[in-house]
């Protein structure tokens, strides 16, 4: 297993500057993704890694050696791609065995006929066998061996591609939107797959994906980009419940964190549409954007009001899409069915957010802090004594 340390990566394509100084480090053994909207530099961060592309400035580590100036055949990593790239003339025991082949036996012992001649030649072709048996049976494709890629699902295809990059036991994968291709239902089979993969092979893996769910869900580590740098770096966890800056706010998380105008005062209180939330530690003054993600807003008797435009019933949730009644900020609920079948009305609602869940992000967008100490007020709970309810919420 190898750790991959990136430092300092710059890049640029005439004058699109698209990487514009990437420094991470990557532990050993980790699943990591690249995450974020098209265009922002992550296929070309990828491609550096491997040594398809190289850096205009920076470096890149793999395993403690410095591999910047080393070919991609020589870094020792399997690239998988969302196209596959296999050899449609070529069975499935062909391509996955190609590395191998190509690797171990010389062009003169590949000749069909006469390298079979040369001595030694059978049994490095039987191991290479056994290995590639090995992988696909790891893979669940031992039975499709003899067909041709033609004669395969799309599923079945990225198997093959990510068993010719397992028989290099490679010091780590780098997959470039692998499951893309795939519909819906397979893609959301074949992530579970190659989480499990990875756990049982243990390689270091970078994974590219503008899907943050994909992102969020298969990774250790996710590093969120956006227009050539990295907005921050973190567990799926981290990224969500904390993030950096709005635009990760914004990017991660399905529906989009809700995001609403604030205002702190020189008190550090923070009002959110005329209503007092809590204070903003640590203590700042000034507007404010405010960002609180859908299932962390409730339905309270004195919160916000908000008309409702649209409602989706999703069995084990509902979303309701609105606009806050003074300043039409678009907002969004994700609500347990039950306490939306409690609302006192469909079309005119309070909402409020949940205690300690509002983030606040200064005017540029950085994230500053959390607001303390907002108590909502649930509609189906009993009411509290007025004495004893916090002025918002
Ligand atoms: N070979 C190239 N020549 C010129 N521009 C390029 C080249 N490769 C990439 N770019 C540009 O660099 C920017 C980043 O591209 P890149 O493919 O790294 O983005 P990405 O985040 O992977 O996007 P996507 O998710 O759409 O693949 C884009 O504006 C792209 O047009």
């Amino acid at each position: 297993m190898a750790g991959i340390v990136l430092d300092g990566i710059e890049k640029a394509f005439g004058d699109t500057r698209v990487l514009k100084g990437v420094s991470l480090a990557f532990d050993a053994g980790a699943f990591v993704s690249l995450v974020g909207p098209s265009g922002c530099g992550k296929t070309t961060l990828l491609r550096i890694i491997a040594g398809l592309e190289s850096a205009d400035r920076g470096r890149v580590t793999i395993g403690g050696t410095d591999v910047t100036g080393r070919r991609a055949a020589d870094r020792d990593v399997a690239m998988v791609f969302q196209n596959y790239a296999l050899y449609p003339h070529m069975t499935v025991e062909q391509n996955m065995a190609l590395p191998l082949v190509m690797r171990r036996l010389s062009a003169f012992e590949r000749a069909p006929f006469l390298g079979r001649l040369v001595s030694g030649t059978a049994d490095r072709r039987i191991a290479i066998r056994r290995e590639v048996k090995e992988a696909a049976k790891l893979l669940s494709i031992d039975h499709l061996m003899a067909r041709r890629p033609g004669q395969l699902s799309g599923g079945q295809r990225q198997r093959v591609a990510l068993g010719r990059a397992i028989v290099r036991h490679p010091k780590a994968f780098l997959m470039d939107e692998p499951l893309s291709n795939l519909d819906a239902a397979l893609r959301h089979d074949m992530r579970r797959e190659l989480v499990d993969l990875h756990r049982r092979v243990g390689v270091t893996t970078v994974y590219v994906t503008h899907d943050q769910a994909e992102a969020m869900t298969m990774s250790d580590r996710v590093a969120v980009m956006l227009g050539g740098v990295v907005l921050q770096f973190g567990s799926p966890r981290e990224v969500y419940e904390q993030p950096a800056t709005i635009d990760v706010a914004k990017f991660i998380g399905s529906p989009r964190i809700n995001t609403l105008p604030g205002e702190a005062g020189t008190d550090g209180r923070v009002s959110l549409a005329g209503h007092l939330t809590g204070e903003v530690a640590p203590r700042a003054s000034g507007p404010l954007q405010l960002g609180i993600r859908p299932e962390h807003l409730t339905l309270a008797a004195e919160g916000i009001a908000v008309g409702v435009r649209h409602v989706e019933f999703l069995g084990a949730e509902v979303l309701v899409y609105g606009q806050t009644e003074a300043g039409g900020t678009p907002v969004i609920l994700r609500l347990d069915p039950a306490a939306w079948e409690a609302a006192p009305s469909r079309e005119s609602i309070r909402v409020a957010p949940l205690a300690g869940r509002l983030l606040a992000f200064d005017a540029g967008g950085t994230r500053i802090g959390l607001i303390s100490a907002a108590a909502a007020r649930q509609v189906q709970e009993p009411a509290p004594p007025l004495a004893r309810v916090p002025r918002y919420v």
